[in-house]
């Protein structure tokens, strides 16, 4: 068996080594002539799947990205092929909500904004925005949403209009995936239009795809409107994002809001356990894979304000770390996959366990739980 994978999947040696040989590319390098005797190909995002990739794959029988993105590959040709194709849902949707978080906290501490009371509106309830609703009530944040796919599928579910999410938002944040065509199409979902219904001194964070934010209509929005302030994780022609834009922006990361261990851990066990499925072998031990973290433990003593709340996510995340390490090599030819290749070891805040000091209301630990933590009292 021979399995060709994207070289930053980690623990594809320790889950599929023991199957086969394992080949390592560069994703954006992974060509043809490298699939002639190929019969598992693992990827992430960078690598598009289609009909070029695959022209020579006569062996391949399994494709898994250790992405919950599927825009990079064409499903429908896989499918036609035969070939079985997987995605990691969720592998990494407590990494984003731990990005957000920290860059909501950072953009109100240089704002000086009290975000309890605020309105923040999510676009795309899935396991990201699902994860992020309890995360953003524990900070006092009303929260709206909008995902009209889920509303057509759940009777339940109440979907706010866009337009109505963004007029009443003071912030808003994105995870959709990319949609090219079709009635929920996510390219370029928030353009001119949609910028300039933005309420005034809107936050606004992509954390999703680039394109689904027209790039060029948020630039020029932001040459007359720089009381907005815009997180971008995601950028359109990546691994080249527009240099004027990310000037622009508050905070500028290159695509690693999903970067945590755990998140790439998953990402690989998630289409580990389920190629072992096919063939009848046991499901992946990811805790066992993953290390100790640094920072096991810590304990809180004090009323869970917004202070206290950031100085403890910031403690296990802190995501001016990224947009620092991105600006300060933004000129260098090739920064954007070289920032994600050497990506700095990152834990998420279930790794970390709070101890609440004697005395403390229990009301405390159930905040600290909600956004995130383990916490001892409960
Ligand atoms: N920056 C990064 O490192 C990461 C980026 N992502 C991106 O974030 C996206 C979302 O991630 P997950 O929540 O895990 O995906 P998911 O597939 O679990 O959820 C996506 C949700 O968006 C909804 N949706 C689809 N079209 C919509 C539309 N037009 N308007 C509103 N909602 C719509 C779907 O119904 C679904 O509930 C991924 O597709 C991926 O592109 C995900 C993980 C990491
Ligand atoms: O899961 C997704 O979808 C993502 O966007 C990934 O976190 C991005 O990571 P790479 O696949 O680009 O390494």
């Amino acid at each position: 068996m021979h399995i060709l994978a994207d070289e930053n999947m980690p623990y594809v040696e320790a889950l599929f080594g023991p199957h086969g040989k394992v080949t390592r590319v560069a994703g954006r390098d992974i060509s043809a002539d490298m699939l002639v005797d190929v019969d598992v190909l693992l990827v992430r995002s960078v690598t598009k799947v289609d009909s070029k990739l695959l022209a020579k794959a006569n062996k391949l029988h399994f494709v898994g990205t250790a992405t919950i993105g599927t825009d990079h590959v064409d499903e429908q040709l896989l499918a036609e092929r035969g070939i079985t194709f997987t995605n990691a849902p969720g592998c990494n949707a407590y990494a984003v909500c731990d990005y957000v978080l920290s860059s909501l906290l950072l953009v109100a501490e240089r704002r000086q904004l009290r975000l309890k009371g605020l309105t923040m509106g999510v676009i795309g309830i899935g396991n990201i925005g699902k994860r992020l609703l309890p995360r953003l009530e524990a900070l006092g944040l009303n929260v709206l949403v909008c995902d009209p796919p889920r509303a057509e599928a759940e009777s339940s579910f109440e979907s706010t209009a866009l337009a109505s999410l963004i007029a009443q938002s003071d912030i808003v944040t994105l995870h959709v995936p990319l949609l090219m065509t079709g009635r929920h199409k996510t390219h370029h979902l928030i353009g001119a239009a949609e910028l300039a219904q933005l309420k005034p001194e809107a936050i606004i964070i992509n954390a999703c795809r680039g394109e689904v934010i027209d790039n060029q209509a948020l630039k020029q929005h932001l040459a007359t409107h720089s009381e907005h302030s815009v997180v971008l994780d995601v950028w359109e022609n990546e691994p080249q994002p527009d240099p004027q834009l990310m000037a622009l922006v508050d905070i500028a990361t290159p695509h690693i809001a999903g970067y945590s261990q755990e998140g790439k851990a998953f990402g690989t066990s998630i289409v580990y356990d389920h190629w072992a499925a096919l063939h009848g072998f046991a499901k992946a031990d990811v805790q066992a894979l993953l290390p100790t973290p640094e920072l096991a433990a810590m304990t809180v003593a004090g009323k869970p304000t917004q202070g206290l709340l950031k100085q403890l996510v910031h403690a296990v995340y802190d995501v001016r770390n990224d947009d620092e390490r991105m600006r300060a090599v933004s000129q260098q030819t090739g920064y954007f996959d070289r920032l994600r290749k050497s990506y700095p070891l990152r834990r998420e805040l279930l790794s970390t366990q709070i101890n609440m000091s004697a005395g403390m209301p229990a009301d405390n630990a159930t905040t600290l739980a909600r956004l995130g933590f383990q916490c001892s009292d409960l």
